[in-house]
């Protein structure tokens, strides 16, 4: 089966169980998926679980390659992940710090003789090549966060982890670097996998949304049938409607907030 699939996800802080013999999946490949849901809902411990980051009795599979498996070198590999933390502000230039993420995720002398322009491409396509001889300690956290996500895509893995990608960036790049993610998730049939908090982003990027709450699971499915007015009073407790803009586009509009717990 195409796409990737998690069974048994049990992870635990301390004597804390926050997610417990979970599955998810099939996430779709060559399309987008977005992990949605409130703060402390278990979007980013779900996605690090994915990428083999927890411990967890998990069985991950992507295809016929069982992840949970592989050696982590190997998993690496085929599954790269972005943490919500932005690359660090180390002295390095940013066209180099590409072209080692791209030399660490293939294996040693099979480096491609084009790595400068396949580096300076992919900072091209995420439109910050002009950044690529600044260094990193003298990037905003904005410009950092697109670097982090250029080593990610020229790292081409089987299954791209992301989260919360956009959280430093504004919103012209907000749209431009879902554009791009979209566009490199079709034409490599990555399995993509986004945690994201603006649902209208969800709404009208993501091709399909795991929705959580406190651990569970609430919705999986096409973004306009998990977003609706009852799951957004349910997990976010607000009360809202999902409209049609004049575009005939859907997002989120907001009318208050319940009373809290
Ligand atoms: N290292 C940790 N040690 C103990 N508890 C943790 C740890 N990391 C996360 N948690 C707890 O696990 C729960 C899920 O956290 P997680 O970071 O997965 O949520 P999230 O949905 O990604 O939240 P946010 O949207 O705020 O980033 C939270 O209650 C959190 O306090």
């Amino acid at each position: 089966m195409s796409g990737l699939t998690a069974a048994h996800v049990t992870v635990r802080y301390g004597r804390r169980t926050v997610l417990d013999d979970l599955s998810v999946g099939p996430l779709p490949a060559g399309q987008v998926s977005a992990l949605l849901g409130p703060n402390g809902s278990g979007k980013s411990t779900l996605l690090r679980a994915l990428a083999g980051l927890e411990r967890t009795g998990a069985t991950v599979r992507c295809g016929e390659a069982e992840l949970s498996r592989m050696r982590p070198a190997l998993r690496a590999r085929h599954c790269v992940y972005l943490p919500q933390a932005l690359p660090p502000a180390v002295h390095l230039q940013v066209l180099e710090s590409v072209i080692a993420a791209r030399r660490a995720a293939a294996p040693a002398g099979d480096w491609e003789d084009d790595e400068v322009s396949e580096a300076l491409d992919v900072l091209a396509r995420l439109g910050v090549d002009d950044l690529a001889l600044r260094y990193m300690d003298e990037l905003s956290g904005g410009q950092r966060q697109l670097v982090g996500l250029a080593q990610a895509l020229v790292r081409r893995p089987a299954v791209l982890l992301l989260d919360e990608p956009l959280s430093a960036l504004d919103l012209h790049h907000q749209f431009s670097v879902m554009q791009v993610v979209r566009r490199e998730t079709r034409a490599r049939n990555m399995v993509t996998v986004v945690v994201l908090h603006d649902l209208n982003i969800a709404l009208q990027q993501a091709d399909y949304v795991v929705m959580l709450r406190q651990g569970v699971i609430v919705g999986a499915g096409t973004p306009r049938h998990v977003i609706t007015t009852q799951t957004l009073q349910q997990v976010y407790g607000v009360r809202a409607r999902v409209e049609s803009c004049s575009l005939g586009r859907p997002h989120v509009v907001v009318d208050g907030v319940e009373a809290g717990p």
